[in-house]
């Protein structure tokens, strides 16, 4: 029971619930461990002061080391099995939260990923794990114990001398209220400061990313001007919300030390007036010490929780997303994509597609075309699946889109995209990618195919070069040219092509095209493309505008017709003539 209640209040898997419980459980015990020198102490004066509401144990002092060495070794014991619990079950339940979060956010529709700032998820997989390691390494266990020991102690106190155990206790929930009085004001804090951090950071990527044009047009001292007016608002942020929780932390420690001046006040009255002995006094004064140390740093760490709070309600918005999830296995007959009544928006405001009915059959090439903004690129990702449609239905072989899992149904597609994604590995590396099992040889073969042997050839360590951060090290139709090597290996039954060609000069085009033309025998291929001469010997075109399907047709039969297709035909043979 206690275990699901951590596991759900903090997020923790079930062994770091199990781990944090037990790391409770020798905290308090460490901190009741604590008192047995007092109590020992106590034991010694007692020989000394004799007192009939005290124990009195005979003991010489050979007797007392010996005890002293006991009670040390049992400190010793519990505070390594504390150790061993809070520290290395710590940073294992980060290491499972970061696995399981990453995990999430693999299995999250690309919907997640359009709303959601990426450096934000990064600063929740890796600054907000951090931050957490130190709440649960100390804050939690320790406030936790603190707590538990306190109520039992004092409880024990209350049975030797109530009036001056009430002195002494007062002070601890007046101090702990001053705190939790501050917990939405900090709550708030925390939050204004994750987002100002947060611009802060896409703030200084951005310059980074942008360096060139921030260059070429003389734009870096505005723009600098603007990056230190966020950076010193996180500044004043973290100054604010330090000077909250200070205060807070501070009143609440400041009234403990009341407590100190009641027991002096009511003890000493007590004492004159003969209702309890001095050692009794002593044994209070020596138990406050030790009683309000642990709860001064309990304060900072009930503080530090609220913090943690924050970032766990981040966490856990992740990991109560919906994914897009779906069968392994499936039945489909051939790899036909089908759209049937498909409508769809990003946001619920502005339909993007609008009825959408086609048949991207196997074993031809079926073009989408249309202006800018027409909606072509949001069909290959409903076709990928990367985002589901809002209404109407996408099936692949006849199986509905929405019944496969995302990744098993990705296995059947080789896409290349408009913005070529390459990963800071070697060439042969960023080919092989995607198909795990394919040899040297194989690498080889399609990058000549994808004329990349040229330009591989004059790398300083050919197909094992490192290409850079995004292949920085190449030009945009070398990398083009990866991409489709990358596509022409994993062979695919289905392939998306955005603009796969855009960047590459007329003479590698049509080898390309080539290249492209073995590939997507007996396959089904959806090519997506502006110049028009790039989908003349499409089987089928399927021009869009404004979301709707305007024409449909082959290449020929379009040209029948004195429609948009046509008129785009017309436009790009009279541009392509134009001259600079
Ligand atoms: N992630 C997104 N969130 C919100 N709106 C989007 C998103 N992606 C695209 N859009 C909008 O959807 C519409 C269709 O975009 P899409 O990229 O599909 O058009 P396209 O025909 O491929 O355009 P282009 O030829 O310029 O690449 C556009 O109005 C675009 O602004």
């Amino acid at each position: 029971m206690i275990d699901e209640y951590l596991a759900k209040k903090f997020a923790l898997s079930k062994q770091g619930s199990n781990n944090l419980k037990k790391g409770i459980i020798y905290t308090t015990l460490l901190d009741f461990s604590l008192m047995l020198p007092v109590i020992l102490f106590v034991l010694f004066l007692s020989q000394y002061i004799p007192d009939p509401s005290i124990i009195s144990v005979e003991l010489d002092l050979i007797g007392f080391i010996i005890l002293i060495i006991i009670v040390l070794g049992i400190i010793y014991i519990l505070k390594s099995k504390q150790y061993h619990f809070i520290y290395n079950a710590t940073y294992e339940e980060s290491e499972v939260r970061r696995i399981t979060l990453a995990e999430k956010l693999r299995k999250l529709p690309m919907s997640f990923f359009e709303k959601k700032n990426l450096s934000d998820l990064t600063t929740t997989i890796m600054g907000d794990c951090t931050d957490l390691e130190h709440a649960f390494s100390h804050a939690v266990p320790e406030l936790a114990g603190s707590v538990i020991s306190l109520v039992i102690i004092s409880i024990g106190i209350l049975l030797f001398n109530f009036p001056l155990s009430i002195a002494l206790l007062w002070v601890i929930p007046v101090s702990f209220l001053i705190v939790i009085v501050s917990k939405s004001i900090q709550e708030k804090n925390s939050e204004k400061i994750i987002k100002k951090r947060r611009t802060g950071t896409d703030g200084i990527q951005e310059s980074i990313e942008t360096i060139k044009e921030l260059k070429a047009y003389n734009y870096e001292d505005d723009y600098l001007k603007g990056l230190n007016r966020k950076i010193k608002n996180i500044e004043s942020s973290l100054i604010r919300s330090e000077l909250v929780t200070g205060t807070s932390v501070i009143s609440g420690q400041m009234v403990l030390k009341l407590g100190i001046v009641s027991v002096m006040i009511v003890g000493s009255t007590l004492l004159v007036s003969g209702q309890i002995s001095l050692l009794m006094f002593i044994l209070y004064l020596i138990a406050a010490a030790f009683i309000y140390l642990p709860i001064q740093g309990a304060l900072e760490f009930l503080a530090e929780i609220f913090m943690a709070g924050v970032k766990i309600k981040r966490m856990k918005k992740i990991e109560s997303q919906a994914v897009q999830d779906g069968s392994i296995e499936y039945s489909n007959k051939g790899y036909d994509i089908t759209f049937k009544d498909v409508s769809f928006n990003y946001k619920e405001d502005k339909d993007i597609l609008k009825n959408i009915n086609f048949n991207a059959k196997q074993g031809e090439v079926t073009a989408l075309i249309g202006p800018s903004g027409g909606g072509k690129s949001t069909i290959s990702k409903l076709a990928a699946r990367f985002w589901d449609a809002n209404e109407g239905k996408i099936t692949l072989g006849g199986v509905d889109l929405k019944t496969i899992d995302p990744e098993a149904l990705l296995k059947n597609y080789a896409i290349v995209f408009q913005d070529v994604v390459l990963f800071n590995n070697t060439v042969k590396e960023n080919i092989r990618i995607g198909s795990h099992g394919a040899s040297d040889e194989e690498v080889y073969e399609v990058a000549k195919l994808a004329r990349c042997d040229k330009f591989v050839k004059n790398l300083p360590n050919g197909y094992d070069t490192l290409i850079g951060e995004n292949g920085s090290l190449l030009s945009g139709g070398e990398r083009q040219r990866i991409s489709i090597a990358r596509a022409l290996l994993k062979n695919a039954p289905i392939i998306l092509l955005d603009e796969a060609t855009a960047s590459l000069d007329v003479e590698n085009e049509s080898e390309i095209q080539k290249a492209l033309s073995i590939l997507i025998k007996n396959k089904t291929v959806i090519v997506i493309a502006h110049r028009m001469r790039t989908i003349a010997n499409a089987d089928k075109i399927v021009v869009l505008k404004e979301g709707k399907i305007v024409e449909k047709g082959s290449p020929q039969e379009l040209n029948q017709i004195d429609g948009l297709y046509k008129k785009m035909v017309d436009i790009q043979n009279k541009t392509g003539k134009w001259r600079l």
